[in-house]
């Protein structure tokens, strides 16, 4: 299961899409590798790929497209097709509970076609092992009947490429890692190519946004183009219901300090955390627990939401003896750290962690 799945539904800056995104972002995805913006060496890497199989009128190599939510991959696996003019199938690894479910699809590619498995590290076994085999002859075994009596009968696909997306990297099986061709590392956006993001989707949904208006939401959306284009939208409806629709800088920081989406893209939970660790344990270090029952939230929530955005920041880092601030913590909520001690005074730091780092 992906980490990413007990984030609250209800949160403005998760990478994860909701309802309105999707039925949104399929009008906002860029069509062609051109129009798609920033990740640079995946892109020149994947244009290479594309360009050669084009000239030799082959497949391409089976690709895998990782990295966190909401960078891109789903959005360069369609390019993916449209760059080869080839048509796409689309599925995903949950929804391949049983080897023969693959098999089905599988059988039914045209040649050329582009298999897109989202979540591919979510795939069955049984699926898996059929998949490898598909991947590297193009051919699976089909099974008829059960037991003793059970035979394989090999049938042949066409060519096809599949594409891989997955935001756990790591816990694909090596053999299956293996049998891509090529892997691209989706990695968080700059600021620059955010605003670039801003002022394309801003185009397609017709608002009226100048640069430092761009540059405002760019800098809160946390290097995911998914939060630049949702942060856009409710920095859209503020300028439209308070103001005449134009989006200065002025009014996206307004509108967004009314989402409670604070100037480096924390959010009201993460601001809680770093709070709680600053006021009330001097900065740490605090035991997970104990920091997470501080702020009435659950210690996984804590970890697995807020925690890894304050330190990819650099706001706070976790220490074999518990969280610890920052320097860039203090700094971010105004706060002036204690002089000489981390701890309060009169309190063991050992006290205070609860062991889990
Ligand atoms: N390089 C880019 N240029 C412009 N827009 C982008 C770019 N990358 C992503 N987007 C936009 O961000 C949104 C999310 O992208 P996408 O769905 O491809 O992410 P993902 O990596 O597949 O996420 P997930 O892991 O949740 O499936 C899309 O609406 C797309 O328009
Ligand atoms: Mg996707």
């Amino acid at each position: 299961m992906s980490p990413y799945e007990s984030e609250p539904v209800d949160r403005l800056v998760t990478a994860s899409a909701d309802g309105e995104d999707q039925a949104v972002e399929a009008a906002l995805r860029p069509r062609m590798l051109e129009e798609f913006i920033g990740q640079e060496r995946v892109r020149e890497q994947l244009s290479l790929v594309l360009q050669a199989a084009r000239q030799r009128g082959a497949a391409p190599d089976h690709v895998l497209l990782s990295g966190p939510p909401g960078l891109g991959k789903t959005t360069l696996s369609m390019i993916i097709a449209a760059e080869l003019n080839a048509p796409i199938r689309i599925t995903s690894g949950p929804a391949i509970q049983h080897a023969g479910d693959l098999a089905a699809i599988l059988s039914s590619l045209t040649e050329g076609e582009v298999l897109f498995l989202d979540e591919i590290h979510r795939m069955s076994r049984p699926a898996e092992e059929m998949l490898y085999m598909a991947m590297e002859d193009f051919r699976v075994d089909v099974i008829v009947g059960k037991g003793p009596g059970a035979t394989a009968i090999p049938l042949e696909l066409p060519p096809f490429t599949l594409v891989g997306a997955t935001t756990r990297a790591g816990l694909l099986p090596p053999p299956l890692r293996d049998r891509f061709g090529f892997t691209g590392h989706m990695e968080f956006y700059a600021p620059a190519e955010l605003e670039r993001v801003v002022h394309r989707s801003a185009g397609l949904l017709d608002v009226e946004i100048d640069p430092a208006g761009a540059a405002e939401i760019a800098g809160r959306s946390r290097g995911t183009p998914r939060i630049a284009n949702r942060l856009l939208r409710r920095v859209r409806d503020f300028a439209q219901v308070r103001h005449d629709g134009l989006v200065t800088r002025e009014i996206a920081a307004r509108a967004l300090e009314v989402y409670e989406v604070d100037a480096r893209g924390l959010d009201r939970l993460d601001r809680a955390v770093l709070e709680a660790l600053l006021k009330l344990f001097g900065g740490g270090p605090v035991g997970l627990s104990t920091l997470a029952v501080a702020v009435g939230e659950e210690a996984e929530t804590v970890e697995e939401v807020a925690e890894p955005f304050l330190v990819r920041e650099g706001l706070l880092a976790r220490t074999p003896r518990g969280r610890i601030a920052t320097a860039a913590a203090w700094q971010h909520l105004g706060l002036t750290p204690p002089q000489s001690t981390r701890a309060p005074r009169g309190a063991q730091p050992e006290l205070w962690a609860d062991g889990q780092a």
